[in-house]
């Protein structure tokens, strides 16, 4: 059964979500699902042709459309102009999640500081300027979501992806603070960690040779890698009003690799 058939389909009926990197992985997943339970979707990444595969992929999926803007979540103007879209098209969004992220294999001796800055600007500061153009919005109407895509436990380091685990941790500290000032506008920002999901993004892009990545589902207590599926249906939850009193958590949703994190020695 796919796990988000548990929900509604009209859970998100009158909200309208933005959703960065949406057209593959993980996103395009929690932006079909969005979709199918009754929200107006709008979703991002560079590619173009990757954002018109994802719109028809949605709509063979759901029956309905979504909408789609090129924008690189590095670029300032980029992301005025997601926000003029999605203003004058849905007058605001009351759902963002921050899912676009960059990362590749790099031991921090060789870590060039344009390689340290392309993921950083994508994942940290991407996040807080997609987020930064529509809160003032969710202020407005005392309604909103953010959902922040993190790592399990960045705190601890990345190792082999230092960019990626300074940028996660920047980006779990954001989801803390911002819970924080926004919970009296009634606005709530959560982080879904996920664990190892074999995504094009990290095959192509994380799974080098001697990359520690861990993509061994042996050490992972459930005894499976995850799939887009559990990550959405965690997403789905967090965004819906059952989770209503939670706000500023970083949610793990890795079939228990936290409790026996595979050794790196990069
Ligand atoms: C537990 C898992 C947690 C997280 C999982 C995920 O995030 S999964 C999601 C994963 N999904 C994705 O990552 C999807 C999106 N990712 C991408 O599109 C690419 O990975 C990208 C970020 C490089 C593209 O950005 P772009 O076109 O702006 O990049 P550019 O080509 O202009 O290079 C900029 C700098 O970076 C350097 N550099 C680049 N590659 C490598 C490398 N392999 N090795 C070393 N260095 C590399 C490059 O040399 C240059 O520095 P230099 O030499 O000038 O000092
Ligand atoms: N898969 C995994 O094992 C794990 C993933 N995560 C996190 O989950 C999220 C999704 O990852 P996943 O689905 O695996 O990865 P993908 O690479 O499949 O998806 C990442 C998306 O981000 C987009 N993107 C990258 N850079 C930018 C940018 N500068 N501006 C706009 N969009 C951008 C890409 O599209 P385009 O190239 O068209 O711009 C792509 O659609 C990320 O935040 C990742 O860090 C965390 C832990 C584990």
């Amino acid at each position: 059964m796919d796990p988000e058939d548990f929900f509604n389909p009209k859970l998100f009926d009158g909200e309208v979500a933005v959703v960065t990197g949406g057209a593959s992985g993980i996103g395009l997943r929690i932006a079909r699902a969005l979709t199918a339970r009754g929200a107006e979707v709008m979703i991002t990444s560079r590619s173009i042709e990757r954002l018109e595969a994802a719109e028809l992929e949605i709509a063979a999926r759901t029956g309905r459309i979504v909408s789609s803007l090129p924008c690189d979540v590095r670029e300032a103007d980029d992301v005025d102009r997601l926000q003029d879209f999605v203003m004058s098209r849905f007058g605001g969004a009351s759902i963002v999640v921050n899912n676009a992220a960059a990362n590749f294999f790099t031991p921090a001796e060789r870590m060039t500081r344009r390689a340290f800055d392309t993921v950083v600007q994508a994942d940290l500061y991407g996040t807080f300027a997609v987020t930064q153009a529509f809160v003032g919005h969710m202020i407005e109407q005392r309604h909103g979501n953010i959902l922040n895509i993190t790592i399990v436990q960045p705190e601890r380091g990345f190792p082999g992806f230092s960019h990626s685990g300074a940028a996660k941790a920047g980006i779990l500290s954001l989801t803390c603070s911002w819970a924080f000032e926004w919970g009296r506008h009634g606005i709530r920002v959560n982080g879904i960690a996920p664990g190892p999901v074999p995504t094009r993004g990290v095959a192509e892009n994380m799974l080098a040779t001697d990359s520690p990545f861990a993509d061994d589902a042996r050490h992972v207590p459930l005894g499976r890698l995850g799939t887009p599926e559990d990550i959405t249906s965690a997403a789905l939850f967090l965004l819906s009003p059952a989770a209503s009193w939670i706000t500023g958590v970083n949610l793990v949703v890795d079939g228990g690799l936290f409790l026996n994190p595979p050794v790196t020695d990069s």
